[in-house]
């Protein structure tokens, strides 16, 4: 009440429409937070795959490490801000250290500072793994410790009175996360896309670090701005601690009390009512029936969390040519904040008065359990179109086996025999590639070379040239140079990107040149025939072999597992975030908020021990046991919520505080009443009217 009081007679420097001018610095302070936090996020994967060079499980193992250690850190900046610094301080304190995290992690990603030999790859690797560790921890304790106290700010802004213009700021508030992550997932992998370099030039991951780095600045400057306009609201004391003494005592009291002669009580929280306050117990019990509804919450984040790791590095295998758009690996992930922007707006203005329409009483618990379903629906997807792609890969030979690969460069069909198989017939121009188990030794062949042993990497094509000429050849691109290709020798493999290349070959002062287009993934090797004439049109005496064919299941596929995957987080997220809210007691929404944070940590927890204990080799069928373990949680969910019963707080501690005050007035009245008995009969009535209050089942 002190407080709404205080509030309601603040002067705001300005009210527009009604709203606290405050609230646009807020609601911009948290798009550019969400804009450096989710386009850092956007590329980190593949930072981690080929700038640090690690495999792909571990990458996804400390990608999913990070995001769950961004979702521990909120309990800790509820109770910095609650019991010592005060929403605003640590707001302030905490995004500087976000923010040199961020600076961190885009040093972190320059090469030139060890390439000291300058041949593009950096000489000590510690350094860049060791800074961006370093970077990620300061961001993972920067937004999670601010995550949980910018939105609380935010509400703060409001009075009572102003219960509607709060409602429409979390939505706003929403949207601008969603917006900031959209924009950021766009823009980063562009930039990370780019080349550059002091020494030489190498993907830019300092400048998709950089940005958003520059972003958290912009965001902790605008938000400083805004200090003269905001209500600030004291520290109220640590009510986490206070709910673990509480919790701590009843624990103790009941094991004091074991024997059968103390009569039982209703709940054990009961047994702390010697010494807490009825209020706080019964607001403990509150949050206690919603945490252990929250039990079988994580795996919902197990898979939806997977949309930046496991379906990244799938997209990286697939076709993202759109026509007259490119879209990048990193960029299919931005098909999630546009689907939130289309869905919420749908979902709540359409979909929900439909169902309710029809007489269905869609709550909630409800609703979150069909966001489950459909997140299991979406790893389904997935694992299909994992199939389809694993269809198109080529075979390499194992540990135990070699490869043999044989190019015929003559003009005319060659029969071939090797050891232990039949004869072949090899056409001209063209490469048999030979996989033989048992040891056969191969003589008189071409001298050993460097194969791929893998797909080319991040959509690009691996291209050699196979000089069929009697005189040496030199060949080069705008992107690479094969350099001077001996008679009857090859060149190394070199990384071009999809689209249209022109090759030029040279022999002393002639030259010709020979275009081609390429799609991602592919490898070819050319063959130059030894028929070409210098000077004239070169098109018809190379001749293109396949070694890898090109990516060929389309980006496009993933759609329907993002379109799956984000309508189960509007109706699993969006409604989770405000039951959360609408069933916490008042001073301790922000536990609730927190306690909710805390199912996504353990979410990305959960994909880390399932990734490393089940060790599925084949990653359509991992996808299908992240969908059935989704469905028999899903199961239990159910159960769980079809007998919890909807409470109302604020109607509840009004019930309490009258009550509390009423025996006020009868203590005084009657002096001397025994406690035991008072104790007694405070605890029945409370039941009768928590129970009273919570009538509404799942
Ligand atoms: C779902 C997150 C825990 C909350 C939210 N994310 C999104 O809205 C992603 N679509 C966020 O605060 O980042």
């Amino acid at each position: 009440k002190i407080l709404n009081e205080k509030r309601d007679k603040l002067e705001f420097s300005k009210v527009v429409c009604g709203y606290p001018l405050s609230i646009f610095f807020i609601v911009v302070n948290e798009f550019c937070e969400r804009f450096s936090y989710y386009g850092m996020r956007a590329v980190l994967v593949l930072y981690f795959k080929y700038f640090l060079r690690w495999d792909d499980d571990l990458a996804t193992s400390i990608y999913h490490t990070f995001v769950a250690l961004c979702y521990l850190t909120p309990i800790l900046g509820a109770i910095v801000a609650d019991s010592w610094l005060g929403k605003f301080k640590t707001i302030i304190y905490l995004s500087i250290v976000y923010a040199v995290g961020q600076v961190a992690m885009a040093v972190s990603a320059i090469h030139d500072i060890t390439d000291s030999d300058r041949d593009g790859t950096p000489d000590s690797m510690t350094f860049h793994i060791v800074l961006s560790m370093v970077g990620l921890f300061l961001i993972a304790l920067g937004t999670g410790g601010i995550k949980p106290c910018v939105a609380a700010f935010g509400g703060d802004q409001f009075g009572e009175h102003q219960d509607r213009q709060r409602r429409t700021f979390f939505s706003v508030f929403y949207l601008c996360i969603n917006g900031g992550s959209l924009l950021s997932t766009i823009i980063t992998p562009v930039l990370r896309a780019q080349e550059c370099g002091i020494y030489s030039k190498q993907k830019c991951y300092s400048l998709a670090f950089g940005v958003p780095a520059a972003l958290m600045v912009v965001a902790l400057v605008v938000f400083i701005i805004g200090s003269g306009m905001y209500y600030k609201a004291e520290p109220q004391g640590n009510i986490m601690l206070d709910v673990c003494k509480c919790i701590g005592f009843a624990i103790k009291n009941r094991y004091r009390h074991r024997s059968k002669q103390y009569p039982k009580r209703q709940h054990w929280m009961d047994w702390a009512e010697e010494k807490y306050d009825k209020l706080l117990i019964a607001q403990i019990k509150m949050v206690l029936k919603v945490l252990f509804l929250y039990i079988p919450l994580p795996m919902f984040w197990t898979l939806f969390d997977q949309k930046g790791s496991r379906w990244t590095l799938q997209a990286t295998t697939m076709d993202g040519n759109f026509g007259a758009l490119v879209i990048q690996p990193d960029q299919m992930q931005t098909v999630n904040p546009i689907l939130i922007l289309t869905l919420v707006p749908i979902m709540d203005s359409l979909i929900y008065p439909l169902i309710k329409k029809c007489g269905l009483n869609f709550t909630p618990l409800k609703r979150m359990t069909v966001g489950m379903l459909l997140a299991a629906i979406a790893f389904v997807c997935a694992a299909l179109v994992q199939i389809q792609i694993d269809k198109t890969l080529p075979t390499f030979p194992s540990t135990s086996q070699s490869q043999l690969k044989l190019l015929n460069m003559g003009s005319n069909s060659v029969t071939v025999k090797l050891p232990g198989n039949d004869a072949l017939i090899l056409p001209a121009a063209q490469v048999y590639p030979f996989i033989n188990n048992c040891n056969t030794k191969f003589t008189n062949l071409l001298p050993e070379t460097n194969d791929l042993t893998s797909k080319p990497q991040e959509g690009n094509n691996a291209i050699r040239f196979v000089n069929g000429m009697k005189t040496a050849v030199n060949v080069s691109t705008a992107a690479a140079d094969f350099g001077l290709i001996e008679p009857f020798y090859y060149s190394n493999y070199s990384q071009i990107k999809n689209g249209k290349a022109t090759f030029t070959l040279r022999s002393g002062s002639q030259s010709c040149e020979y275009s081609t287009n390429f799609g991602f993934g592919s490898s070819y090797t050319f063959f130059i025939h030894s028929t070409l004439v210098f000077g004239s049109n070169c098109q018809d005496s190379v001749t293109a072999v396949e070694d890898i064919k090109p990516n060929s299941v389309h980006m496009a596929l993933q759609i329907p597992q993002y379109f799956f995957i984000t309508a189960g987080e509007v109706m699993f997220s969006v409604t989770g975030l405000e039951f959360s809210y609408s069933q916490a007691p008042s001073n301790m929404k922000a536990v609730l908020q927190a306690g909710w944070l805390f199912t996504v940590a353990i979410g990305n927890f959960i994909v880390l021990i399932v990734a490393e204990l089940a060790k599925i080799p084949k990653q359509w069928a991992e996808y299908v046991l992240f969908a059935s373990l989704l469905v028999a949680v899903c199961v239990i969910f159910s159960i769980m919520a079809y007998f919890y019963t909807y409470i109302d707080p604020t109607e509840i501690e009004a019930q309490f505080k009258k009550k509390i005050n009423e025996d006020d007035e009868d203590d005084k009245s009657k002096p001397g009443k025994a406690e035991v008995e008072m104790v007694k009969r405070d605890s029945i009535k409370c039941h009768d009217e928590y129970d009273k209050a919570t009538q509404t089942k799942m």
